[in-house]
């Protein structure tokens, strides 16, 4: 099932255009990331599918409904997650979460999603005394705790320490095994190739590159380098098959080879080349 469908979608800001004719197709239980450089339009395009910006053009459909005209029960359907971090408060975390629960008709226990937002420590917490990257995992849970179809997360991670990251991932990983939709903008390319099944690099508005984390770009094609160092010095050799070219030149050798080290382009090369070409 199609959760979320968009063709030609613009938007421009004065005489500017942010996003440029847009095409997106996200399935139902997809982890969809979009990646791009600052001010590329991921931003506006996820507000738009969440029906928090007017597009200027484009057709769009998410969970069925025209996001620029769906009403309440289609908003109770979406959990979002949005770029800026939760108002400080004089409520403690608990109360936050309970409260918005309560707005919900099947909504998660308030205080498993606590815990799986890494935050019981800080349950009776004030939200005016959480650190940053406490009071982003607030807004992690605040986005889940309504049992969304469909999630929005606009960079999630950014001010979260590593093993946080970890446990995110993990809790993302659990809301896609029961079905959970999920789109997610990340400048973390082990993020978006950690979650993702699949991705759209944009830039300037428009999608660049889409595909898999393995695919996009023409990643899987592209040769690997072996490297290695033997009694002539270094050696850097670009092959497509590098099983086969250390077992000859194991053969060859006798195996006095040292700093053995095959290297394939990693995401981060593979999306540099693209912003690079696209900009
Ligand atoms: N409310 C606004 N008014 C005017 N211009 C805006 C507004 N929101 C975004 N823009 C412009 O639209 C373009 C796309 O911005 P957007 O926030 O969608 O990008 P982004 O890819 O999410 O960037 P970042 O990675 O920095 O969050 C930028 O040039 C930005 O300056």
């Amino acid at each position: 099932m199609t959760v979320v469908s968009a063709q030609g979608l613009r938007k421009s800001y004065g005489g500017e255009v942010a996003v440029d004719g847009i095409d997106l197709t996200v399935e139902r239980g997809e982890v969809f990331a979009l990646l791009g450089p600052n001010g590329a339009g991921k931003t506006s395009t996820i507000e738009i599918l969440e029906g928090h910006r007017k597009r200027d053009g484009g057709t769009v459909s998410v969970l069925g409904e025209d996001p620029g005209t769906a009403g309440r029960r289609w908003r109770a359907r979406l959990g979002i997650v949005l770029q800026t971090a939760t108002d400080a408060a004089e409520l403690t975390v608990r109360e936050t979460v309970r409260h918005l629960a309560g707005y919900y008709p099947n909504p998660r226990d308030p205080d498993e999603v606590i815990e799986v937002c890494g935050l019981t420590g800080k349950a009776s917490a004030r939200i005016r005394t959480l650190s940053g990257g406490q009071r982003r995992r607030l807004d992690v849970a605040l986005g889940i705790v309504g049992r969304p179809e469909l999630l929005f997360l606009d960079e999630p991670t950014t001010g979260f320490d590593p093993e946080a990251r970890r446990q995110f991932w993990s809790l993302i990983r659990r809301l896609a095994d029961e079905g959970t939709t999920i789109l997610l903008s990340t400048h973390y390319l082990d993020e978006a190739e950690a979650l993702a099944g699949r991705l759209a690099v944009l830039a300037g508005g428009r999608i660049i590159a889409e595909g898999t984390p393995a695919t996009i770009g023409g990643r899987a094609g592209v040769a690997a380098t072996v490297s290695w160092r033997d009694s002539n010095g270094e050696h850097h050799e670009q092959t497509a098959d590098p099983v086969d070219l250390v077992a000859r030149l194991t053969a060859r050798t006798g195996g006095a080879v040292t700093d053995l080290r095959v290297h394939r382009p990693s995401l981060e090369d593979v999306y540099l080349d693209l912003i690079g070409e696209g900009r």
